[in-house]
């Protein structure tokens, strides 16, 4: 198991979701992102062999913030934890979850939607509140309409965010914006396109950097 940075920031900024469905993440890819400025990379456990590119990246890139998605159980956060996980990320909200996210001090950012889901994850000690699927439901404006009622919970919309949308949630109050498929689909990992990626992802962190 790697050694967790000694400091773990808040999941805020760009967080990279790394979601493949029919290979493991490969490490130009890990490089890439970084050499693009992404601070936060998610490996989702849908990838086919999340905890070990974890365990992997951990080591070739100590300083970086390497989490695992999609945890929906005590279980998988273990183990997730065990990888060397310095985040998790789950779609849900799922208290025990965060009772072991908290017995390890790893913050994790809580999948919620509602008013009532997202208040509920934040009062149970999530870092960050995941609000996703968001574009499905109102994206930017969505999202505006919470920071009233909820403005101390940092918000990390997911779901459907780009580069077209970005400027908007940062707009419109985001901590942060998961951002799965428009940064790294399928098709531009198996064409190995390093820089394609790299390029994305530094236009992503910039446009972040400007306007949140
Ligand atoms: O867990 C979240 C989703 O994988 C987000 O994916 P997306 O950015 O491709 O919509």
């Amino acid at each position: 198991m790697a050694t967790p940075p000694a400091a773990t920031s808040r999941i805020t900024g760009v967080v990279a979701i790394i979601r493949l469905r029919d290979r493991p993440a490969p490490d130009r890819l890990v490089d890439a992102l970084i050499a693009g400025g992404v601070e936060h990379l998610e490996v989702t456990a849908t990838t086919p062999d999340a905890h070990a590119t974890v365990e992997r990246w951990r080591r070739r890139h100590p300083e970086a913030l390497v989490g695992v998605g999609t945890v929906r159980t005590p279980a998988q956060a273990e183990a997730a934890i065990s990888a060397g996980a310095t985040f998790l990320v789950t779609p849900t909200t799922v208290p025990g979850v965060l009772e072991v996210a908290r017995t390890h001090d790893i913050p994790v950012a809580c999948g919620a939607l509602t008013p009532t889901e997202i208040d509920n994850a934040w009062l149970l000690g999530a870092d960050t509140v995941k609000v996703f699927p968001i574009t499905a439901v109102g994206g930017p404006d969505y999202l505006r309409a919470l920071r009233d009622p909820l403005p101390d919970v940092p918000l990390l919309p997911t779901g459907g965010v780009d580069a077209g949308n970005l400027r908007a949630y940062a707009g419109a109050g985001a901590a942060g914006v998961g951002i799965g498929s428009a940064l790294v689909s399928e098709a531009r990992v198996a064409a190995e396109q390093w820089d394609v990626v790299r390029d994305h992802a530094r236009s992503l962190t910039d446009a972040w950097k400007g306007h949140a």
